[in-house]
């Protein structure tokens, strides 16, 4: 293979396309995958759009505001860059997150016209995310057509959840149309339980784990045996914890009653509980967790939305700790997990019933290991990486060609 700018290829490339964000990163094609440059286009849609470039040597971001007014528009702009930095002829495949697999896809497959049917016709379960990630798939199969294209499944880790946990209380019929609850961000279950496996005492893995991914959309895993046995998130990842602009789960009744009194239809719900909620629309000032614990002091509104967030995702932990039968380990992770010691202070408040006691000085160094010497559950801190994730199941696909 010929030398590029980010040394020898064959690589992998791997897309993330959030609701407003496009995550995007080039790895070296060895097992394990090695991370080459990864780039993050934000505020997609809006027109200061940001596209973030972080290189795999040097972890310096160089950041430039630039229109982009959809995720196809940003995926081109990234290929005509790709091809002038490594040559897409040195790109060996294309990895991407597809946050919904419904009830057809339990693993990592490669695209195929089929796929694409089935993912267009599942579209509605959850069109935050759906639609944009066909879009990227269909902007690199018209780019380079032919190309080794693989959909990596957030709903996957989940897939075997057990059928109690599954089935909705809703008029049986609707369990044979698909409406079940699926769980999400399994990409990064995946990835969390391969670092526990790692960096984890001996048989910590198998043990009784929660899973807290918190980011801008948040979840939290009781995984036992290595198996994802109840999640906070259901039918769509608009459910669970309150996140970012997302409600989470509320009482089905509110759909009716405004409705009822202020004529609201579907489209406008939506939006509601998928934009305009959670900490955003709690604290009227930022869905960004940095931006209220910066303003919780002076500001009610910002104190009762991180107050809001903690209270339920201890709620979480207590009820998947039920489920498990108790906690031997609890993992914090994504962007708030990972980065808000404050937040994980007040997550793991008064959880001494539980075994869960964090060092505050560990906390707020934000050590890899945050419980006290004689805790009883050990709480650690793993930084999450669903790219890599991506990038480990196409190299295993490609190995299986
Ligand atoms: N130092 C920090 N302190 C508090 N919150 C942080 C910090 N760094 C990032 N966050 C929060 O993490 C969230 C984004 O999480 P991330 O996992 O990066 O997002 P995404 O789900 O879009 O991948 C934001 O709410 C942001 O405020
Ligand atoms: C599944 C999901 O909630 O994804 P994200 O956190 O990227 O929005
Ligand atoms: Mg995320």
């Amino acid at each position: 293979m010929a030398q590029t700018a980010f040394g020898p290829g064959p690589f992998i490339l791997t897309v993330n396309g959030g609701s407003s964000s496009l995550k995007v990163a080039l790895f070296r094609d060895e097992n394990p995958p090695v991370s080459m440059v990864r780039c993050l286009f934000s505020r997609i849609g809006f027109p200061d759009s940001l596209m973030t470039v972080v290189s795999g040597t040097t972890k310096k971001p160089e950041s430039r505001t630039l229109a982009v007014p959809d995720h196809a528009a940003g995926m081109d702009l990234l290929m005509h860059w790709l091809e002038q930095a490594v040559g897409l002829g040195n790109i060996r495949a294309v990895g991407h997150r597809v946050v919904h697999g419904g009830v057809t896809y339990s693993r990592p497959e490669r695209v195929t016209p089929d796929m694409l049917a089935e993912l267009r016709r599942i579209s509605p379960y959850d069109p935050e995310h759906l639609p944009s990630e066909i879009s990227l798939i269909e902007a690199v199969g018209r780019r380079c057509p032919g190309l080794f294209q693989a959909a990596c499944f957030d709903t996957a880790f989940h897939h075997d959840l057990p059928r109690v946990a599954a089935l909705l209380p809703i008029p049986r019929r609707y369990d044979a149309q698909g409406l079940r609850r699926y769980g999400f961000h399994g990409l990064s279950c995946a990835f969390l339980m391969r670092e526990l496996t790692r960096v984890g005492k001996t048989g910590e893995a198998d043990g009784r784990i929660i899973l807290a991914h918190l980011g801008n959309g948040a979840s939290m895993t009781a995984v036992r045996r290595g198996r994802s046995i109840e999640t906070t998130m259901g039918f769509t990842p608009t459910s669970g914890l309150p996140m970012s602009r997302r409600s989470g789960d509320l009482d089905p009744g509110i759909i009716a009653y405004l409705a009822r009194t202020e004529g609201m239809d579907v489209e406008r719900f939506h939006r509601m509980v998928n934009a305009e909620s959670g900490l955003l629309g709690v604290s009227e000032l930022s869905p960004d967790m940095r931006d209220l614990l910066a303003q919780e002091a002076r500001d009610p509104r910002a104190a009762e939305a991180v107050a809001l967030f903690c209270y339920h995702a201890r709620k979480a932990v207590g009820a998947l700790a039920a489920t498990l039968g108790g906690l031997d380990t609890l993992v914090f992770s994504g962007g708030i997990g990972e980065h808000a010691a404050p937040v994980r202070a007040r997550i793991c408040e008064s959880m001494e019933f539980l075994g869960i006691t964090i060092d505050p000085r560990r906390n707020q160094a934000g050590e890899p290991v945050l419980s006290r010497q004689d805790g009883q559950v050990t709480v650690r801190l793993i930084p999450t990486d669903e790219e890599t994730e991506i990038a480990r199941s196409v190299h295993e696909l490609l190995g299986m060609e």
